[in-house]
């Protein structure tokens, strides 16, 4: 196994020889940039071999443009410049030049500033075989028909490329690789059970010719024809993963040689001239830097965009056009100088960030025979769409119907995982790395089960910038290879087994490069003419040959006669193809003119911008922007539409006038069918418009009114409503004094249980039934009696049979008396004097019975809610003093009478008979009894309805100082509505 000086270190921690200093001052001071020094190691073996491509007086114009703008439109940033901004200096817009860092290295700005694409003409820097300088290229590696299988594989649903590459170990390995069968397993004395991986190639040794062939060559053709490529390493730290990517003056990695393909690739290609753009980042504790920023200046840099299928946004992120491998030299000094590196307990130069280098390839047909057009300015200043990371300066355009193909190598160097080290700011730094890695792990993990059980599970991409910046690539939309490091040493194999797991993950993600291009609108709508042109022509071609009258040759003529109904039929279904075809082609052209009049007046693409699609990751000013393009292509739309509109109106007219019969030609029968048609459609539509107009006023009618009524509805709402409050305080006055009168009932019953005792007591107990009897006394009906002074007894109280009106009514006696009809009793329809031999049929009742032998004080007719069926049994006496004639009649003063009546109940009836009567307070002047005779009499019973039949009635008009008795015995019952009664009776 061939070994490396390099290795030897590793045995131990190596003294502190980091890449760049980082010496003194606290930790984050050590990690400012220093001063850029050579690296003896970075493409040394290439500088040499420089040879601009570019004129002198090219050059002097660049200088020129270094303290002047551009003679180009500027074009606007993914940000708008704010001078106030703590970013100034930094070099993105040609606006901007003289904003550079506080005080850099002179001599530096000038290099770096030079090849800035903000500041050159896309058009004098471009790269065709003819400039790309031999010594530039190594075109052995480019072999035809290795190029072609490479070539057919490109585009197609693929898969990520993983390899593995085992860095030489110092005696002790764990690992034993199979170069042949691709595989690599951990050697017997350190596995409890076989482990062993399988990828798409597995590597040894220290040379990095055969890494690049195997990892990455194909990714780099892939790119320059037009697919985004990306190749990263992946491992833990000190594993070799910058000596892969970047590698040694000795042996140089993956970067310089992929730069040297690039252009060895331009050399063999004859047929296209490049733009090739670099730029260089590094993501350091989930920042990104600008590496490509001048000393001093500013370099943070914004990552936007990335949604699904959406480009990512690096803002502002320098890009530096390249022509030559020294160009391509330089920036790569440059970046690794700036790299943020450091010694760590196993790695004297670690990388304490990713770093990620990308070339955006920009590329389009060469103009015959020409070489590249130097000094042409672009003439609208139109940009063609970057991979989203190309937002700074002027891009190649396309132009003389040669579309322009961009994609965009990247080349990636992930900072490795690593344990806690001794050193505080490593571990922090350590803590991003591994975050960030665990992020990529997870990402891998699902992109890879979504492809393989066919799902769409949500990918966290925007869980780290690292993720985020490798969105679209992941997405699919990339050839991706994978290198995995593994470091041999037994101590390592835990991470070293991560590793290789992780790269069976990465297989399974699936991968559609596309390739992207933007076409000359010009080119195409000119193409689209011919072609409409040419069917134009055969569609003439046609009509006339199903003409039959037009002045033809004979033998044309001849044809035209032979020719079949079916032949005909076909030919009108082609001549129906064509014109569509036309209108079809016509339609885009249309849509084309509008993309090339939107450049044209300064929209920064050159396709029609979708109002639809908005990426929220954008900032304002880009929304703006987007609206503005948007607004821009709507108003012209617009106008075209209008013009067309017109052109279309202008051709039926005078497609209509020749159409239109001579008066010598009498018209056909079908131009007259056809005629009608179009006048049937004409009424149709002018009767869909009538009825349209007509529903419209009926709807305008219809709310009219109710606007109007509206004030109407409201009053009368309020005044129900005020209603209902006066009634619910009648109510709550009602309770007030039936709880008053339970209090007196309570009171009289005590009393007149007291009675009951004492008429026990005499010895008078047994002419009537018990006190607590719940045998109801059949009693002769009609006993009433007049000022009479006997009670009865009292009959059970029987609640349980239908507890209803507990008021202080009863009857006695056998009879019944029932209700159906609506009760209203008829002024003065009856009367009687006496209230002995009466039926009393009130409401229906419990049989609560409460006598009274006094006459007086006055009873009460309390008011209470009725249950919808009742059933009482008892009897009761109830004396309650003299009782009045008076003529029947309503009581008057209640007004809410009529509806109290509606709710009682609808049926009363009493099995029995006695006395019925009602009490009246001494204050209710109008309130009456009505008791029926013999009879169904309705009555209005302290304002329940009932009716009586029995033996006769007491009528009275109540006075002051009038009372009433009752005695009643007999089953009640009732039915009807939930009723409360606020009457006073
Ligand atoms: N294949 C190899 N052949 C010879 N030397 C190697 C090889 N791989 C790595 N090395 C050496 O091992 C050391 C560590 O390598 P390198 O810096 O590339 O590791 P790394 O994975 O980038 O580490 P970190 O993640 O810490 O940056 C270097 O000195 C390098 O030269």
């Amino acid at each position: 196994m061939s070994t490396n000086p390099g290795t030897s270190k590793l045995a131990k921690p190596a003294p502190f020889t980091p890449k760049k200093p980082m010496n003194g001052g606290t930790s984050m001071d050590r990690l400012t940039r220093a001063t850029v020094t050579p690296n003896p190691n970075l493409l040394a073996s290439t500088h040499k071999k420089y040879k601009a491509p570019i004129s002198s007086d090219v050059k002097a114009r660049l200088r020129s443009n270094s303290s002047k703008p551009t003679t180009l439109a500027p074009i606007p940033s993914s940000r708008p410049t704010s001078p106030t901004k703590s970013d100034n200096g930094r070099p993105r817009t040609p606006g901007t030049p003289t904003k550079r860092g506080s005080t850099p290295d002179p001599s530096l700005v000038r290099a770096t500033s030079e090849m800035d694409v903000t500041n050159v003409d896309p058009e004098d820097v471009l790269v065709d075989f003819q400039t790309v300088e031999p010594a530039d290229v190594s075109l052995g590696e480019l072999d035809e028909a290795w190029l072609k299988t490479v070539q057919a594989d490109h585009g197609k649903e693929d898969k990520v490329m993983v390899s593995v590459r085992l860095r030489p170990g110092d005696g002790k390995t764990a690992w034993q690789p199979s170069v042949s069968t691709n595989s690599i397993h951990l050697d017997p004395v350190h596995a409890k059970t076989p482990t062993s991986f399988t990828f798409d190639a597995v590597l040894t040794g220290s040379a990095n010719k055969p890494i690049f062939a195997t990892v990455a060559r194909s990714h780099v053709v892939a790119a320059m024809e037009g697919f985004n490529a990306v190749v990263f390493a992946y491992g833990q730290t000190a594993s070799g993963k910058t000596y892969t990517l970047s590698g040694t003056e000795a042996e140089p990695g993956i970067i310089p040689r992929a730069m040297r393909q690039v252009f060895s690739y331009i050399r063999r290609t004859e047929s296209r001239e490049y733009l090739l753009r670099c730029s260089y980042l590094e993501i350091y504790n989930e920042q990104i830097h600008d590496l490509l920023a001048p000393p001093g200046a500013p370099n943070k840099v914004e990552l936007q965009g990335g949604t699904v299928g959406g480009d990512i946004i690096l803002a502002p992120l320098r890009e530096e056009v390249v022509t030559s491998i020294k160009g391509v030299q330089d920036v790569l000094k440059r970046g690794e100088s700036h790299r943020r590196t450091a010694c760590t307990d196993w790695n004297e130069r670690s990388s304490r960030s990713h770093s990620v280098f990308r070339l955006v390839i920009e590329s389009r047909e060469r103009a015959d025979g020409s070489i590249p057009s130097s000094g042409r300015a672009t003439p609208s200043g139109r940009q063609t769409p970057g991979l989203g990371a190309n937002h700074g300066g002027p891009r190649l355009q396309a132009r003389d119907g040669r579309s322009v193909q961009t994609s965009v190598l990247s080349l990636i160097d992930l900072a490795g995982s690593e344990k806690a080290t001794s050193d505080k700011e490593r571990t922090r730094e350590g803590k991003y790395i591994n975050t960030s890695l665990l992020t990529l792990g997870t990402v891998i993990g699902k992109l890879s089960d979504n492809a393989t059980k066919q799902k769409n599970d949500h990918i966290p991409f925007r869980d780290s910038k690292l993720t985020r910046l490798l969105q679209p690539s992941l997405s699919g939309n990339a050839r991706i290879s994978v290198i995995c490091t593994i470091n041999p040493d037994p101590s390592a194999i835990a991470e070293s087994t991560s590793t290789l797991q992780f790269a069976q993950r990465v297989k399974g993600v699936k991968l559609h490069a596309q390739k992207k291009q933007v076409v000359d609108t010009e080119a195409l709508i000119e193409r689209y003419r011919k072609e409409i042109e040419d069917l134009r022509r055969r569609l003439e071609e046609k009509e006339n040959l199903l003409d039959t009258n037009g002045k033809d040759e004979e033998p044309l003529k001849a044809k035209k006669r032979r020719m079949s109904a079916q032949e005909k039929a076909d030919e009108s279904q082609a001549m129906h193809d064509l014109q569509s075809r036309i209108q079809q082609l016509t339609k885009l052209i249309l849509t084309s003119q509008t993309v090339s009049e939107e450049s044209a007046g300064g929209s920064s693409d050159s396709r029609p911008v979708s109002p639809v699609k908005i990426d929220f990751d954008l900032s304002p000013y880009e929304l703006q922007q987007q609206l503005l393009a948007a607004r821009l292509q709507l108003s012209s739309q617009s106008t075209q539409i209008l013009s067309l509109e017109a052109a279309l109106e202008a051709a039926q007219s005078s497609r209509v006038e020749s159409e239109a019969p001579s008066p010598s030609q009498p018209a056909s029968e079908d131009d007259r069918d056809k005629e009608n048609d179009r006048e049937r459609l004409i009424q149709d539509q002018a009767k869909m418009i009538e009825e349209q107009g007509r529903k419209i006023r009926q709807l305008e009618d219809r709310s009219h009114p109710l606007s109007e009524d509206l004030p109407r509805q409201l009053e009368e709402e309020k005044r129900k409503r005020e209603e209902k409050e006066r009634w619910a305080e009648e109510l709550v006055r009602q309770l007030d004094k039936e709880r008053k009168a339970r209090i007196q009932l309570e009171d009289e019953r005590r009393a007149l249980q007291a009675f009951v005792s004492k008429f026990d007591s005499l010895g008078l107990g047994s002419t009537i039934p018990g006190s607590n009897s719940s045998t109801p006394i059949s009693s002769p009906a009609g006993a009433g009696r007049r000022r009479s002074s006997a009670a009865f007894g009292i009959p059970s109280y029987s609640s349980d049979l239908g507890a209803a009106r507990r008021r202080r009514s009863s009857a006695f006696g056998i009879g019944a008396s029932s209700l159906r009809q609506p009760l209203f009793p008829t002024s003065d329809s009856s009367s009687s004097s006496s209230l002995s031999s009466s039926t009393s049929v009130t409401t229906a009742s419990s049989a609560t019975s409460i006598s009274s032998i006094s006459s007086s004080p006055p009873s009460k007719s309390i008011s209470r809610r009725e249950s919808r069926d009742s059933l009482g049994l008892g009897m009761s006496l109830q004396l309650t003093g003299t009782s009045e004639s008076s003529p029947l009649r309503l009581p008057e003063g209640h007004s809410n009478m009529p509806s109290l009546l509606e709710q009682m109940p609808e049926e009363a009836w009493v099995l029995g008979g006695g006395a019925g009567d009602v009490s009246f307070e001494e204050e209710e002047k109008e309130a009456e009894s009505i008791l029926g005779l013999g009879s169904r009499v309705p009555s209005v019973v302290g304002g329940m309805k009932s009716s009586s039949v029995g033996f006769g009635s007491g009528v009275g008009k109540k006075e002051p100082g009038t009372v009433r008795f009752s005695t009643s015995v007999g089953v009640f019952g009732g039915h009807g509505k939930e009723n409360v009664t606020p009457f006073k009776g």
